[in-house]
């Protein structure tokens, strides 16, 4: 299990959450701008110091570990890729950062499962958007996470595109194990990709639970303003 428990105040925005999700397994979190999402993935990764914080990870508690010791991996939604370097050299940072050998098994595994062969020398500023964000979970996956935090990863692409990238996203969780948390303000992702929802609404959890369970409680809960958006997104909402 990872069970994450959590409060930071921040000039006058106060964050106070509290769950747990079993291992592996794909979480999202999905609440309007500014609900403290990100928050929620800085302080897990160990980016942010918390004024209150217990990370318990397989019943050992890591909130106090340095971010490299936890086995959690942040990919923020910039993506953060190395413009200078090119695609591989991207991919297996994480090896020389640590000054370790590069495991070539691993990275020949990595460079199939995420399909960036065709550019691999290639530099990140002459890939496409979904390139990009390929590249940016394939060096993510490089450093051998446990748990893998996606800041809002579909944000910037177009319907299919991001489609394809879902079915992509659900094959390399079950692919390698992973506990991902992925946040985002787009209900659609959560459709297709949680098997557990979390709403966050000015900082505190409103919804826990699956994606079923909201349409059952959607009367009840939670804003109008998600309501608002599930309606929108999802045309036969009221037949759940
Ligand atoms: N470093 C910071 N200093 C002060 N306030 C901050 C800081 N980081 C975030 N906040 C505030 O905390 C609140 C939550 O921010 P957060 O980035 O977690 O929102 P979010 O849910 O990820 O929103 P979005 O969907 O727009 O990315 C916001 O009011 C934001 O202005």
């Amino acid at each position: 299990m990872l069970s994450v428990k959590l409060r930071k105040s921040l000039s006058g925005f106060n964050l106070d959450v509290n769950f747990t999700v079993s291992i592996p397994s794909y979480s999202l979190i999905l609440g309007p701008s500014g609900a403290g999402k990100s928050l929620t993935l800085k302080i897990i990764a160990g980016l942010m110091r918390p004024d209150m914080a217990s990370i318990q990870w397989r019943d050992k508690e890591i909130a106090f570990l340095p971010p490299e010791k936890r086995e959690v991996v942040y990919l923020p939604q910039t993506l953060a890729l190395f413009p200078h370097k090119t695609v591989y050299q991207n991919i297996i940072y994480t090896f020389k950062a640590r000054h370790i050998s590069v495991d070539k098994r691993y990275v020949t595994e990595i460079i199939d499962k995420f399909q960036v062969t065709p550019f691999l020398n290639r530099y990140p500023s002459s890939l496409s958007g979904g390139e990009q964000q390929r590249v940016a979970l394939a060096r993510a996956i490089a450093a051998r996470p446990k748990v893998l935090l996606l800041d809002e990863p579909l944000a910037s692409l177009d319907f299919h595109l991001k489609m394809n990238l879902i079915d992509f996203l659900k094959r390399i969780k079950k692919a390698f194990s992973l506990t991902i948390i992925h946040v985002t303000h787009d209900p659609i992702e959560a459709f297709k990709l949680a098997e557990n929802l979390f709403i966050l609404e000015k900082g505190k959890l409103t919804f826990q639970g699956t994606v079923k369970e909201l349409f059952m409680t959607a009367s009840s809960g939670f804003s109008a303003e998600v309501v608002r958006q599930l309606k929108s997104l999802i045309p036969n909402f009221s037949n759940y």
